[in-house]
């Protein structure tokens, strides 16, 4: 496969069905200046701009009430938010791709693949599985369409310092793709704090408008909030906090129909000793703004050798099944491929 940021053709092809810059904004008579303060808030598309609540315009310097109302007005006549019919739902959600984990099993319990305009979240204890999976997502998500890919690039925040390229290249010589332009279609960031972890998706925003992206990762979402809001006396604080980044978060998936992975960490379930049947369960850490903001919750958990198990432990249209994948040399697999 040649280099995605190589194919300016591509690249214009899909501007005309993908997201619309704000600039579109100044035919309908937005003063740049305005333009150029929304794109440098992260609102670098008309949808970005649409899905805005007008308080948060007002929040950006130098936007007043009378001008977030007229930004928006504007924005909605090109992007309307009504209702629609199921039908074209339905239409508009068949066509979403998935893009492939590397396990055949893994897959059919992921109704085929991570889905795209969603976020996934990965959780489970250490050695589980989590950010190997985030490794080969980078990579499978550069397929074409009809290899399970999503024909994008892929950003990834990388908050615990895990991030290994030499295991992408070990899932590119696997699917016999170009290691150079594989790695050239990753951004990477490191995170180091919860502030600048927020910061980055504004600039994964601007990136997202310039190319064709197609998965976002963070591994791991909660490490940073963890360690930079101490104690239940900051929590409410934290909440809040990551509220925002989640929001954004969807806000992409929506605006660029990307997929977005989160992989967790989890903790002792304090509701674990109420009965004899929960056992030791480990629940995700986060709480409710996390687990109401993920779309499908994936749970992961240690095999024999170099198996794991995967549950669907909520979604709002897969079942709550469970399957067995492995993870090898060349990335994620399935245990019969271990050989
Ligand atoms: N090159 C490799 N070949 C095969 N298995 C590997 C390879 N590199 C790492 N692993 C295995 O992957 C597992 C670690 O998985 P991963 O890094 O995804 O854990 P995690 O769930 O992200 O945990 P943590 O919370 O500690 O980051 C280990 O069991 C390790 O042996």
């Amino acid at each position: 496969m040649s280099q995605l940021s190589q194919q300016p053709e591509e690249d214009d092809e899909l501007q005309v069905s993908g997201p619309l810059l704000v600039n579109k904004l100044q035919e309908a008579g937005i003063n740049p200046q305005d333009i150029k303060k929304l794109s440098e808030s992260g609102l670098n598309t008309v949808e970005a701009v649409a899905y805005t609540p007008k308080k948060a315009l007002m929040q950006i310097r130098g936007i007043s009430e009378q001008k977030a109302d007229k930004i928006l007005a504007e924005a909605h006549k090109i992007i309307p938010l009504g209702f629609q019919s199921a039908t074209e739902v339905h239409a508009r959600r068949s066509e979403l791709v998935h893009i492939t984990t590397g396990s055949k099993n893994l897959d059919a319990l992921l109704g085929g693949g991570i889905e795209t305009g969603a976020i996934t979240e990965l959780f489970g204890e250490f050695r589980t599985g989590k950010s190997q999976i985030c490794h080969t997502l980078a990579v499978t998500c550069q397929l074409p369409v009809d290899m399970g890919g999503g024909e994008g690039k892929c950003l990834y925040i990388d908050t615990e310092g895990t991030f290994r390229p030499v295991r992408l290249l070990a899932v590119a010589e696997r699917l016999g793709l170009n290691g150079e332009e594989v790695l050239d279609n990753v951004a990477y960031a490191r995170a180091y704090n919860a502030d600048h972890q927020n910061q980055l998706l504004t600039s994964a925003s601007a990136l997202m408008s310039e190319s064709r992206f197609c998965l976002l990762i963070v591994d791991s979402v909660m490490n940073l909030y963890r360690t930079d809001f101490a104690g239940r006396g900051e929590l409410s604080a934290r909440q809040a906090h990551l509220g925002k980044f989640l929001r954004t978060l969807q806000r992409l998936a929506d605006e660029f129909g990307i997929a977005v992975v989160i992989s967790n960490q989890v903790m002792s379930n304090p509701d674990a000793s109420a009965g004899p049947y929960v056992g030791n369960e480990k629940k995700p850490v986060g709480g409710n703004i996390l687990a109401h903001a993920s779309t499908t919750r994936l749970q992961l958990k240690k095999g024999r050798g170099n198996t794991r198990q995967a549950k669907i432990y909520d979604s709002p249209c897969l079942p709550e099944s469970e399957t067995t994948f492995a993870i090898l040399q060349s990335g994620i697999g399935d245990p019969e491929e271990d050989a």
